[in-house]
């Protein structure tokens, strides 16, 4: 179902004026031309409580946008999503991350099957299974009871996981430590194993398609590291996985009984509320884990639901198209005030950056607007001590979410309550700042006082929450996933594909045998790699091979590429 094109809609002209109304305008002054702003510029969804009003926005601009939304048939679009249809159009499928937390009496039939069935009998052998590891039930093959598990995926089957079991911590209770490996570097894994002993350890092999280089080559690492310690038989007490491929994960050794399904429409950056969240659910055990899933639907039921002047997701949506569409703003800056949500930013990188990076529409044409926001950020208040100062006094527009909890997880003295007035100055600033009058008249001297001045009218969102939870965490995560739907939406784009880095799977593939034959000219090497190609063998000491560099000896050493600024 192909969206009108935004731009061509009444509301988009009457953001046109708004835009040519709000350049120019400071916060300040909006501030002091709307008494009780702040109170009406927020709502609420759950437990999370938006601010909206450090945006350059009045109350029309957001009936503006909300009339967007409903111009471009929004509605339709969400309405499609939760029933199953297939928005995933470049590969014909649904995209029902909804589904994998709807509760259990809930009905949900796509192409003839029971989802809700489906989804919750994996939920029940993956609460059976992670029982038995948390109760010491589950035993390694020389009889010892699991104390690491070792999760071993990458992109949404290792950020999601990795990101919310250091969000909750605090609830993993059963003694049981968690380890994330990813990266095909072989620090990665070397890392993780450091220090662990085989027969206490256990691998969930975290992979939709149990077909990614990454994951496949730690996967192998990891059971030749067992295998060496405790022999080939051992495998299957020691390896489970999180799969669609039942068949490859049992060659690999993985006794069936021990493959925990994924749907197809699952995308990956958005399904560890299935069974890629495995280990996480080992580590805060499956009550924690459906507290996390009831999280998320809430938030679902709001974005499907709310009416959009009062509906969180779309709001936050709306405001991202606003300032990358009109005011040509190219990032959004995430500044979680908790240092449980260290890895929120690299998450929300892939959930929106991998979803709505896209430059052509759903019917194949151009996009005629930038697309994808550049998600980046750090905890406050280390990114105070680091970054803040380009965002006070930078020349980028940089729209910011800060994102608090009221109670402390852990109590030290006043340490929660000066980590949120950080957070509560650092807004103020951004969006207030210091004129040079207010400069001046502290007595600043006049040569310094432009250094001083501190612009503000920088926007800004603030979602606050109670305190971190299995659910709140789920409330924030399930927000930014229907932001991401809302503005791909809009775009008209297919959020739910990523054919760009599709391609750079491929290519590795096709370039490994010119890094690593005998053969010297083996792989697919051309003008674009074919120097790199030739650098890398030399200094690994293999034959040249087909990236041949004048001027650098066959088979030498690291020594003679340093003409080339090799080290
Ligand atoms: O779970 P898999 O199949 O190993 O895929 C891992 C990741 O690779 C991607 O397809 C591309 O990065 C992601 O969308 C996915 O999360």
């Amino acid at each position: 179902m192909a969206l009108r094109d935004i731009t061509a809609l009444p509301a988009w002209e009457s953001l046109r004026a708004q835009h040519a109304d709000l350049t120019g305008r400071h916060l300040r002054e909006l501030f002091a031309a709307d008494p009780g702003r702040a109170e009406r510029m927020s709502l609420t969804a759950g437990d999370l409580y938006l601010d909206y009003s450090k945006h350059w926005v009045t109350a029309e601009t957001v009936e503006c946008l909300v009339r967007l939304a409903e111009e471009a048939g929004l509605r339709k679009r969400i309405d499609a999503m939760f029933n199953g249809d297939r928005v995933n159009l470049t590969e014909d499928r649904p995209a029902l991350h909804v589904a994998l937390r709807l509760p259990a009496g809930a009905e949900l039939v796509v192409d003839g099957q029971d989802v809700v069935g489906d989804v919750h009998a994996v939920l029940r052998r993956m609460g059976d299974f992670t029982g038995r590891v948390r109760t010491k039930q589950w035993r390694g093959a020389t009889g010892e009871p699991v104390a690491t598990v070792v999760n071993i995926g990458i992109g949404g089957s290792d950020l999601g996981p990795a990101m919310a079991y250091e969000a909750l911590r605090d609830y993993a209770d059963a003694g049981i430590d968690v380890q994330f490996v990813s990266n095909v570097d072989p620090a990665d894994l070397r890392n993780a194993l450091a220090g662990l002993d085989p027969a206490a350890t256990l691998f969930v092999i975290s992979s939709k398609s149990f077909d990614t280089l990454e994951t496949v080559a730690n996967a192998t690492a990891a059971r030749k590291w067992l295998t060496n310690a405790l022999g080939e038989a051992a495998v299957s007490r020691h390896f489970v996985a999180a799969s669609t491929n039942v068949a490859k994960a049992e060659r690999f050794g993985i006794d069936p009984a021990n493959v925990f399904g994924i749907w197809s429409w699952a995308g990956g950056r958005l399904s560890f509320c299935g069974s890629v969240g495995l280990s996480l659910m080992t580590a805060i055990g499956a009550e924690r884990f459906h507290e996390l899933l009831n999280g998320f639907h809430t938030i679902d039921e709001h974005f499907r639901t709310a009416p959009f002047r009062q509906n969180m997701p779309v709001l936050m949506g709306l405001l991202g198209i606003w300032y990358t569409n009109f005011f040509d703003a190219q990032t959004r800056a995430i500044l979680p005030y908790s240092r449980r949500l260290h890895r929120l930013p690299a998450y929300l990188q892939q959930l929106m950056m991998e979803s709505n990076g896209k430059s052509v529409r759903g019917d194949g044409t151009p996009v005629r607007l930038n697309t994808g926001e550049v998600f980046w950020g750090e905890p406050g208040t280390n990114g105070q001590h680091a970054f803040f100062q380009l965002l006070h006094q930078g020349t980028r527009t940089i729209p910011a979410d800060f994102i608090g909890f009221a109670e402390p997880y852990a109590d030290l003295g006043n340490m929660h309550d000066l980590l949120f007035a950080n957070m509560l100055a650092q807004v103020w600033t951004l969006a207030f700042g210091k004129s040079a009058e207010e400069n001046s008249e502290e007595g600043v001297p006049a040569a310094l006082v432009p250094h001083k001045v501190v612009p503000g009218n920088r926007p800004l969102s603030v979602i606050l929450a109670p305190r971190l939870t299995p659910s709140t965490l789920g409330q924030l995560v399930a927000l930014y996933e229907h932001v991401m739907f809302v503005q791909g939406a809009l775009w008209d784009i297919d959020s739910f594909d990523q054919w760009g880095v599709e391609l750079g799977k491929e290519k590795a593939l096709d370039l490994l045998p010119a890094l690593t034959s005998e053969a010297s000219h083996a792989g697919h090497v051309d003008e674009v790699v074919r120097a790199l190609v030739g650098v890398y063998r030399l200094l690994r000491g293999r034959a040249s091979g087909p990236g041949e560099v004048p001027g650098v000896r066959a088979g030498s050493t690291a020594a003679s590429c340093r003409g080339f600024g090799v080290r």
